[in-house]
């Protein structure tokens, strides 16, 4: 069965996560209140406008539940405004500390080459807009890239969040990654359950 994936759709890039999502034979649900995280396997949350989408959060009592859905194991995606969405000072799904338009003021956009543990194949074309970078973890946090020494791509168990942006390239391994991740957390589901 495929797996059923939720992209957060208050604001930002939601589109181009689902149709990459979708050609990767998942299906996929736009997730606009609470009532739409139920029964989903996994949750995207889409690169956009931090202070835009944690309004969009708070308006729709979205805070908690999206905390609760990540509590019960199930993987979640963050991408450059997600990934500042998961950190301490916002969700506080994930133990990072995101800084905001990090790599400076002036860079909009810049792309790179990254090589990133646990992708295989050739580097990854990374496309970074007004991007943040992760200026503290906790010990849990591993670092899969990172530029100039600040990382840009985290696992902390279930949870994965990047500062650049794959949707819009074409690139699909992290969105394959993140697959695999909900496909590991359904059969320690279903070990739970047996
Ligand atoms: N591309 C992005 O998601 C940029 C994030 C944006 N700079 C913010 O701080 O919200």
């Amino acid at each position: 069965m495929s797996a059923l994936v939720g992209v957060l759709a208050l604001q930002g890039d939601f589109a181009a996560h689902a149709a990459m999502l979708r050609g990767l034979g998942a299906e996929v649900r736009e997730v606009r209140v609470p009532a739409d995280l139920d029964d989903l396997d996994g949750l995207v949350i889409p690169g956009g406008e931090s202070t835009t989408m944690t309004l969009g959060i708070e308006r729709e009592g979205l805070g908690d539940p999206l905390r609760a859905f990540a509590a019960s194991g199930a993987p979640v995606f963050g991408t450059c405004a997600g990934l500042i969405m998961l950190d301490r000072d916002h969700l506080g799904i994930m133990d990072v500390l995101a800084t905001r338009n990090a790599f400076g003021r002036q860079v909009h956009s810049f792309e790179e080459d990254l090589e990133i543990a646990g992708v295989d194949g050739p580097p990854v074309r990374a496309i970074f807009i007004r991007a943040p970078w992760v200026a503290e973890r906790g010990e849990q946090v591993e670092v899969l890239a990172a530029v100039d020494g600040h990382p840009v791509a985290v696992q902390q168990g279930s949870l994965l969040a990047i500062s650049f942006h794959p949707e819009l390239s074409g690139e699909t391994r992290l969105h394959e990654r993140f697959l695999a991740l909900i496909r590991s957390a359904g059969d320690r589901g279903r070990a739970r359950s047996a």
